[in-house]
């Protein structure tokens, strides 16, 4: 199939990759040229790990090509995708301009049959929307279609290629064939229905896992004051197949481009049919508080935080992706220097992205995990990368000022640190009998 994706960011450029390498002619459009012009030349905008091996492949296939021309990307295709941004307004309801304006283009640039479906996340009714201003430009007849796309940073390719499941929401069912054909060489676990029902499945999933995630960190600050182990708890609550063991990792909360913003425009969904979404509500409450974890922990260990050095390892909002959208690292960041702490900052991939929208005096950008944790009064772990957790514990401690680790995102197990000589505070579980009771080293 002919298919043109309108927006080429995480959703864009992956799906738009996934379904060249399925065969079809895909052209990815972005109004920003400076992305076009780096995708043209197989630098990938975004780090997930496979992404430009993938996406070599197929632009020599000549089965992928990016363009900023949408007009003629619409009349080469039979299915245009729209897969542009939907961030947060002021009041936490989705931003719909981008859709509209590119629902707009759609429409000018028809030249006959057209599918238009929908990737982007949307509150419910988006798409009539988008079939109204459509209709509003043109003569040429079209379909809507929804397909909420449920993608993962960091193994995004890998979830494209092998999703749990797709789901599609549409009115005219002559279309069902083609669209579950067109989704059939990715799984078989396609779901057919409305589309008001598939645009509310997408945010009621975000919504669901959001409220798991704040759920086990209300269950850790519990276990923290019972003695018991939240990580032991997540376990056992997790054989219950009712239940389920993921996204019951207690930690710092969640962040990223997703379920902050679609969990606010959830309780706006509901707020404009005059429902108040209590549970959310105190899902988002419960999110906001968790990341001020780190600097209770902080302060508990050190005493005052002014003038202290500390190391900060991780600041993408998750492993496995430079994005630092929402990342909580940002808000603990600013309530440091606020603090008067001097920070040493680490991730290995986000740091381009993090300076380009926040620097500060007190910060100072660090070559590696070891060099962010020199003579720093204590380290704080903010996201789980795999090379944090492979760290020599014993080098680490040698290099420190104060060999107190906060870690945000329970990463070791006990058997790494009992002994290890860290004084060490998790989230949520007992703290390990500390090596020693550190002195409070200030300037
Ligand atoms: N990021 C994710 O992991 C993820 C996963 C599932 C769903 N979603 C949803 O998918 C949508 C896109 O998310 P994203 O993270 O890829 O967004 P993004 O903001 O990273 O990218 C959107 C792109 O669209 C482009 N764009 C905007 N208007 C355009 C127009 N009229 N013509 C051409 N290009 C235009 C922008 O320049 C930008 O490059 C959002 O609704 C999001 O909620 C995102
Ligand atoms: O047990 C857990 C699981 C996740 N997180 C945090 O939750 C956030 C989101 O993680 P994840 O869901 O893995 O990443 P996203 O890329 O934001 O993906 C979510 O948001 C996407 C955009 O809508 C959806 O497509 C995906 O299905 C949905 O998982 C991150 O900050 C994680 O650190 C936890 O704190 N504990």
């Amino acid at each position: 199939m002919d298919i043109a994706v309108i927006g080429t960011g995480y959703v864009g450029l992956v799906s738009g990759i996934c379904f060249a390498e399925m065969g079809n002619h895909v052209t990815c459009v972005d109004q920003d040229i400076n992305k076009i012009e780096a995708l043209q030349n197989l630098a990938s905008p975004i780090y997930e790990p496979g992404i430009e091996t993938f996406m070599e492949r197929n632009v020599q296939a000549e089965r992928l090509k990016f363009s900023s021309n949408l007009i003629e990307a619409v009349r080469q295709s039979e299915l245009i995708i729209i897969a542009v941004g939907t961030p947060s307004l002021p009041s936490g309801e989705a931003n719909l301009q981008y859709i509209e304006q590119a629902a707009g283009e759609i429409g000018r640039a028809m030249n006959g049959r057209k599918i238009v479906a929908t990737k982007s996340t949307v509150p419910v009714g988006t798409n009539e929307k988008i079939r109204q201003i459509i209709a509003g430009q043109t003569e040429q007849p079209f379909d809507i279609v929804s397909i909420p796309e449920f993608l993962r940073e960091g193994s995004a390719i890998q979830d494209t290629l092998h999703p749990d499941r797709i789901v599609i929401g549409l009115d005219n069912r002559e279309l069902e064939a083609t669209m579950v054909e067109l989704h059939s060489s990715f799984t078989d676990q396609i779901f057919v229905t409305d589309i008001r029902s598939a645009e509310m499945i997408k945010y009621a999933s975000n919504a669901f896992l959001a409220t798991k995630i704040s759920f086990i960190n209300e269950i850790s600050n519990i276990c923290e004051k019972v003695g018991a182990d939240v990580t032991e708890v997540a376990l056992g609550m997790g054989k219950d197949p009712r239940i389920g063991p993921s996204f019951l990792n207690a930690g710092i909360g969640y962040g990223g481009s997703c379920f902050p913003k679609d969990t606010k425009a959830l309780i706006q969904i509901a707020g404009n049919v005059n429902y108040e979404f209590q549970l959310l509500k105190s899902v988002v409450e419960v999110n906001k508080a968790q990341r001020y974890k780190v600097i209770e922990k902080l302060k508990q260990s050190l005493g005052q935080l002014n003038n202290t050095v500390i190391g900060i390892w991780g600041l993408s909002f998750k492993p496995n992706t430079d994005d630092i959208r929402e990342a909580p690292s940002i808000e603990i960041i600013e309530a440091l220097i606020g603090l008067g702490a001097r920070l040493k900052l680490y991730d290995p991939v986000a740091m381009g992205k993090f300076k380009d929208s926040f620097d500060h005096p007190s910060i100072t950008w660090c070559a590696n995990a070891l060099d962010a944790a020199a003579n720093a009064d204590a380290v704080c772990l903010l996201t789980d990368w795999q090379e944090f957790k492979e760290i020599s514990l014993s080098q680490l401690i040698y290099v420190m000022e104060q060999p107190i680790l906060i870690d945000g995102r329970n990463v070791y197990s006990k058997e790494q640190i009992e002994g290890a000589g860290l004084h060490y505070y998790s989230i949520g579980r007992p703290e390990p009998i500390p090596a020693f009771r550190s002195q409070v080293h200030v300037g």
